[in-house]
């Protein structure tokens, strides 16, 4: 089914629609999810170098603790590497900041705060090395680091305290943001199906109709415009392979009977059986129409009259022997069946079927249930053999 769905121009319009929108959800998806991955991760940078700069702060003030009481080179030194430590750790955070603008935008005015810490750090590694010299700047170091100190807690924890906000304004958004793409992929998704079931259905009723334009509806048979199409071009295929091509006309006798007796729904029941009946004696190759109210057509590709007049007292006693349900036997319905073959030359099929008209009336005239021929003229089987024919197989038919 589905290949048959591809095979249709619409349903390949619908589905490369599909596939468009599967790959553009596909994108869509992976793009957000990486979005998400990527501010997570960046957060998660930003705070575990606010973190490293917290710690290195008590560590700067225990190191001046012990250089007041021991104030010798080697504290000076170990000083002088925790203010380098926290000038880097506010380096790190600051250029994580310019880094991630989109991350912290609403922290520039911390900006001066920075930069006034750092200015300060510089004083205090000063001071601490001047102290070396003068012991009188110990105790000024002292209270100046528990400032700086101070100053660090109140700048990293007002930043944490801002991430951490923004953090959280940020999950929101992307929630949301998730929430509306996922909408979105659905409601494409859905149109996409939704367009494929239309193009299915389209396709299901364009079916339908072609074969309501083709079949008939009581029998469910051809109807005679698609007997007109298949015999037209089965003519010409006969005179192009230069091969017989037979048709079978076949009228019910007395119909009128039948439906008087008992009834239309009855004579349509009838009509029905028949037609099965018809349907299982032709062969695949044969193209059985109902062309009037208890008319039939038969076309025979490469049939010979010979085969063809076989074919069609066969067609014959099968009626007349069957048994139809609904109606008595003295009412058993009977066929008359006119034969004509088209041998060679040009015939459209309305002459040809005007050859097995008038065969079939006389078959009418000559008393019903009975199979006439007549051939066009100038082929090589004459009107008179074919007759011969008709009378030697009918005799062969009452023999058995
Ligand atoms: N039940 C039913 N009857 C139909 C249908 N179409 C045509 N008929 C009937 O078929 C009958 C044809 O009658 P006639 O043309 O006189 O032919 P006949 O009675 O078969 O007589 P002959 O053909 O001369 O043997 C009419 O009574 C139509 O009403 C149909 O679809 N259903």
């Amino acid at each position: 089914m589905m290949r048959r769905f591809l095979r249709q121009p619409g349903g390949r319009l619908a589905s490369i629609f599909a596939a468009l929108l599967f790959a553009m959800s596909a994108v869509m998806g992976s793009y957000l999810y990486s979005a998400c991955q990527k501010a997570s991760a960046d957060y998660t940078t930003l705070i575990s170098d606010i973190v490293l700069a917290q710690q290195a702060t008590p560590q700067l003030r225990a190191a001046l603790e012990e250089s007041s009481r021991l104030p010798d080179r080697e504290h000076i030194q170990y000083i002088d590497y925790f203010i380098s430590l926290s000038k880097q750790h506010l380096n790190n955070i600051q250029r994580s900041i310019e880094r991630h603008r989109y991350l912290i935008a609403d922290v520039e005015y911390l900006n001066t705060h920075f930069s006034e810490l750092n200015s300060r750090l510089s004083d205090l590694r000063q001071q601490a090395q001047e102290a070396q010299q003068r012991p009188e700047l110990r105790d000024p170091l002292q209270s100046m680091a528990i400032e700086i100190g101070g100053a660090q807690s109140w700048l990293y924890n007002q930043l944490l305290e801002k991430v951490r906000a923004i953090s959280v304004q940020q999950r929101l958004v992307m929630q949301r943001l998730s929430i509306a793409v996922s909408a979105l992929l659905v409601l494409m998704v859905s149109a996409a199906i939704t367009l494929c079931l239309a193009v299915i259905y389209l396709q299901r009723q364009r079916n339908i109709m072609h074969r309501l334009m083709l079949t008939d509806e009581l029998t469910g048979l051809y109807n005679r415009r698609h007997l007109v199409n298949v015999a037209s071009a089965a003519l010409i295929q006969a005179q192009r392979d230069r091969v017989p091509l037979s048709l079978l006309l076949l009228d019910l006798d007395h119909f009128k009977q039948i439906n008087d007796n008992y009834g239309h729904p009855t004579g349509d029941e009838v009509l029905r059986q028949i037609s099965q009946l018809l349907r299982q004696l032709s062969r695949p190759a044969d193209t059985l129409a109902r062309i009037g109210g208890e008319e039939f057509c038969l076309l025979m590709p490469s049939t010979t009259t010979h085969d063809a007049l076989q074919a069609a007292d066969r067609l014959r006693r099968e009626v007349e022997v069957n048994t139809f349900r609904g109606i008595d036997l003295h009412t058993h319905p009977t066929v008359s069946i006119g034969v004509t073959t088209c041998q060679s030359g040009s015939l459209s099929f309305e002459q040809l079927y005007s050859f097995a008209d008038k065969a079939l009336y006389q078959a009418k005239a000559l008393g019903r249930n009975r199979v006439e021929s007549l051939l066009p003229p100038g082929d090589p089987l004459t009107y008179t053999e074919a007759q011969a024919c008709t009378h030697i197989l009918i005799r062969e038919s009452s023999d058995s």
